[in-house]
């Protein structure tokens, strides 16, 4: 089966999409905000715009197959300006019937129309269309609007078998074979993607703690560029640090030897990142932007959880210490950093090094602002958050463990880079504070049971003393 080449704007969707399009859009309504990948969650889906819908197979055969860039509707979060709506990729199948190993695929049944009796389906369920998608990228097809592209001194085997990846994540993944894993943005914005940036410049720097990106896929869409789809090498039988850390945890094991390989591994990704794309100095007006920023996601996090109450002045220290080394001239180095650094980002196969993933930054932030340099402290500040996290998920909870790792971590990244990051103690603290502040929320509203333990990072961090904090 070849991908057939025609694409469909909305003005100009007509024929079998068009009536695909028109039957969707009921069944997408209840289905959509279902997904765990479904950004708006808690508000209506009032309606859909098509940005674009591209055949990929025809509906004639037993497989028809639709690339979908869906603009959806809802009404504004509350007290915030009026927004035209988030735009999301879809892959739709259409079959006579689903077998019964892609029931939980199931989107609903076509109604009306010539494709009444039809059944739709989340196509990247289905082994077969996950390979059309592979298939493309080999041949660096190019299909209405999608360009899928590819590095060509990688080779990319055909017959590799696809599976879905269940793992709960902010997109959706297909492991081919235990070759290569194509990870589907959901939720897409035009511009630059630093999820395909940032592994493509460490690629070329010659940095191997990031799988350099084999191919990609994007859309040109009303002059705009869409990063769609990254495809690299798979780490096969990998663990990532998050399990590790509890493996360890509850075999009673401390994990410093794994922390400072880990803070060898992002100091050797940030030294690349520094070589490889632009640095700035932030002096006094773009640090008091960036202790601005904190206060107020403080001040606004406050307001959604009132638990925070009680150390909001204390939390507020940590910026107005930052800022009053900013006023007496301090200057930092800014560069391109991971953007959310946490032990889930960083995967380790059984006797191989460390590699990190998912440079996409904090989706829920803009992205022309995850592509602005950063400390680099930033990214470290999320690791020792998250050696706390487990260690206070363990039972009984181990301070001293992540105590342990948090200080190796810094070693193993002073190891290469010179620079122990607890040199700089008040940046520190303000990166850890402002996260600590991000995880109580995001625990609030996604994980209420969870919240104890920023709760308790953020009793640390705003403590006046800081040998009390440490
Ligand atoms: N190159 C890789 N090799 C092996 N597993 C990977 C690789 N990249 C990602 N994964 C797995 O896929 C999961 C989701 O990937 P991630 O990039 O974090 O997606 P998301 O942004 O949707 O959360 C990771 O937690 C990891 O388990
Ligand atoms: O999955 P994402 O990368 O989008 O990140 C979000 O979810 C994370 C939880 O899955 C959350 O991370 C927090 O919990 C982790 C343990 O589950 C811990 O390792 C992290 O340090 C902690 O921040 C993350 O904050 C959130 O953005």
């Amino acid at each position: 089966m070849t991908p057939m080449a025609e694409a469909l704007t909305p003005s100009g969707t007509t024929g079998t999409t068009g009536h695909l399009l028109a039957s969707l859009q009921p069944l997408l309504r209840e289905w959509l905000p279902r997904q765990r990948w479904f950004a708006g969650k808690g508000r209506p889906v009032t309606g859909f715009t098509p940005l674009a819908a591209t055949e990929l197979l025809p509906c004639e055969g037993r497989l028809g197959l639709y690339h979908l860039l869906l603009r959806v509707h809802q009404p504004p979060v509350l007290g915030a300006p009026p927004h035209p709506g988030d735009c999301y990729q879809l892959l739709i199948g259409v079959r006579e019937a689903l077998p019964p190993r892609l029931a939980p695929a199931l989107i609903g049944h076509v109604t009306r129309g010539p494709l009444a009796g039809r059944t739709v389906y989340e196509a990247l369920y289905d082994p077969r269309p996950a390979e059309v998608l592979l298939e493309a990228l080999r041949t660096q097809a190019r299909i209405g609007g999608l360009r899928f592209e590819r590095d060509r001194r990688q080779e990319i085997r055909d017959g590799l078998v696809a599976r879905l990846m269940t793992a709960e994540q902010s997109n959706s993944s297909i492991v081919y074979g235990d070759t290569f894993i194509l990870k589907l943005l959901r939720r897409v914005v035009p511009g630059v993607n630093p999820d395909l940036e940032l592994p493509l410049a460490l690629a070329r720097a010659g940095c191997a703690r990031v799988p350099a990106p084999t191919a990609w896929l994007h859309a040109e869409l009303d002059a705009q560029s869409y990063a769609l789809a990254v495809l690299q090498p798979f780490v096969s039988g990998a663990s990532d640090g998050w399990e590790l850390a509890l493996r360890e945890l509850a075999k009673g094991e401390d994990f410093v030897a794994e922390a400072r390989a880990l803070g060898r591994a992002t100091a050797e990704v940030h030294s690349a990142l520094a070589q490889a794309l632009p640095t700035v100095t932030l002096g006094q007006a773009q640090l008091r932007l960036l202790v601005d920023g904190m206060t107020e996601r403080l001040e606004a996090a406050v307001q959604a959880v009132p638990a925070l109450r009680p150390y909001e002045s204390g939390l507020r220290s940590a910026f107005t210490a930052l800022a009053g080394l900013a006023a007496e001239g301090r200057t930092w180095t800014a560069q391109r950093i991971h953007g959310d650094l946490h032990l889930g980002q960083c995967l380790r196969p059984p006797s191989g090094p460390w590699s990190l993933i998912d440079f996409e930054g904090e989706p829920a932030r803009p992205l022309a602002e995850r592509r602005l340099p950063q400390p680099a402290v930033r990214d470290i500040a999320g690791m020792l958050r998250s050696f706390d996290y487990a260690a206070l998920s363990a039972s009984p909870p181990a301070p001293q463990w992540a105590h342990g790792c948090r200080a190796a971590y810094c070693s193993g990244y002073a190891d290469v880079t010179g620079r122990d990051p607890r040199t700089d103690p008040v940046l520190l603290r303000a990166y850890e504070t402002d996260k600590a502040i991000y995880e109580v929320v995001y625990e609030a509203r996604h994980r209420p049971d969870w919240l104890p333990v920023p709760l308790s990072a953020v009793r640390r961090l705003s403590l006046p003393d800081q040998e009390a904090r440490s």
